[in-house]
């Protein structure tokens, strides 16, 4: 019996390839939350289970988006730029510079890390909307303050300030591509802590190079790690980094005991918390299907 113990940070990594040449694998473990650097569907068909330590960095990666909007919105880099080279001008800054109250602030997907965000989000009295597969449970929508939009296309010119939250599947890669861009509204600043393929990274580019989107920021990308001359590197008004939302010390320390549970209940032949799963029995989690 063999087990691979994973990180999410490089796509395309436990190949169909690579699992058929694994005879004796059984179980693939992510340190952490999205499998999609697993080929689910290989693993599925060779008989495999993949859990993940669902749950580990939600408040991470959910605080480290509300970071990254309040840093795009208040046009926050380039004012710290000045500092450092020690340069003066505040009307350089605020003539971009805007109050995250009043905006309209949604997410794409609203599983654990989206949820979390809208609740973190209420205090700052934003108008709140979200998109998923699913609709959130009426009372904590009431609660959350947040309204469901189904139709993805016909709510994208609402935004002010879109998130991306959802995994990394064969339906949401390259959703965002230069038509659906092209439909948010003049100067949205657009947040991704979920994955880089979700995004047509081209069109991206050209968003933002037109200012049609004021900021990008996020800690994903695609491939990872990014190439030096990876063009996320070099647009306008980006708020980038490397893969890192995930990791704090106290996600660390959740992933790390989330892992060591597993492994414990494998070799005591005990099941996994039921929402750690991502394949069993041939079978994927309904959210990567
Ligand atoms: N940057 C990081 O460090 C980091 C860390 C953790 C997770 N993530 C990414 O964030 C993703 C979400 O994490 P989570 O814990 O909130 O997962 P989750 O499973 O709790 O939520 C995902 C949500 O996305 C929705 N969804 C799936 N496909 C969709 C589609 N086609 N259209 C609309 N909605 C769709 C699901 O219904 C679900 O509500 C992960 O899969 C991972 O890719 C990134």
């Amino acid at each position: 019996m063999h087990v691979l113990i994973t990180t999410p940070f490089h796509p395309a990594y436990v190949t169909a390839e690579r699992i058929k040449k694994a005879k004796n694998l059984e179980l693939l473990l992510t340190a952490g939350i999205g499998s999609d650097h697993i080929d689910l569907p290989a693993a599925a068909a060779a008989g495999l289970t993949v859990a993940e330590v669902t749950g580990s960095n939600t408040v991470s990666v959910a605080e480290d988006e509300l970071l990254r909007i309040l840093i795009l919105l208040r046009n926050f880099l380039p004012g710290y730029q000045q500092v450092v080279q020690g340069e003066w001008n505040v009307a350089g800054i605020a003539h971009r510079a805007y109050d995250l109250e009043g905006k309209t602030v949604g997410t794409v997907g609203a599983g654990r890390i989206g949820r979390l965000l809208l609740q973190r989000l209420k205090p700052f009295n934003c108008n709140l909307l979200y998109h998923d597969r699913l609709q959130i449970d009426p009372e904590l929508e009431k609660e959350i303050g947040a309204k469901f939009e189904e139709d993805l296309d016909a709510m994208l010119p609402k935004f002010d300030v879109i998130v991306i939250n959802t995994p990394l599947t064969e339906k949401t890669r390259g959703m965002f591509n230069k038509e659906r861009i092209a439909k948010m509204k003049k100067g949205v600043i657009v947040v991704n802590n979920a994955r880089g393929a979700i995004m047509d990274a081209r069109a991206v580019v050209d968003a933002c190079s037109s200012g049609h989107i004021a900021g990008y920021g996020g800690d994903v990308w695609f491939p990872q790690p990014a190439p030096k001359d990876h063009p996320w590197r070099y647009m306008p008004n980006h708020a980038m980094t490397p893969h890192i939302s995930r990791t704090t010390i106290d996600a660390q320390v959740r992933y790390a005991d989330g892992v060591r549970d597993m492994l414990d209940r494998y070799f005591k032949g005990e099941d996994f918390p039921v929402q750690n799963y991502i394949v069993k029995e041939g079978q994927l989690a309904s959210q990567y299907k």
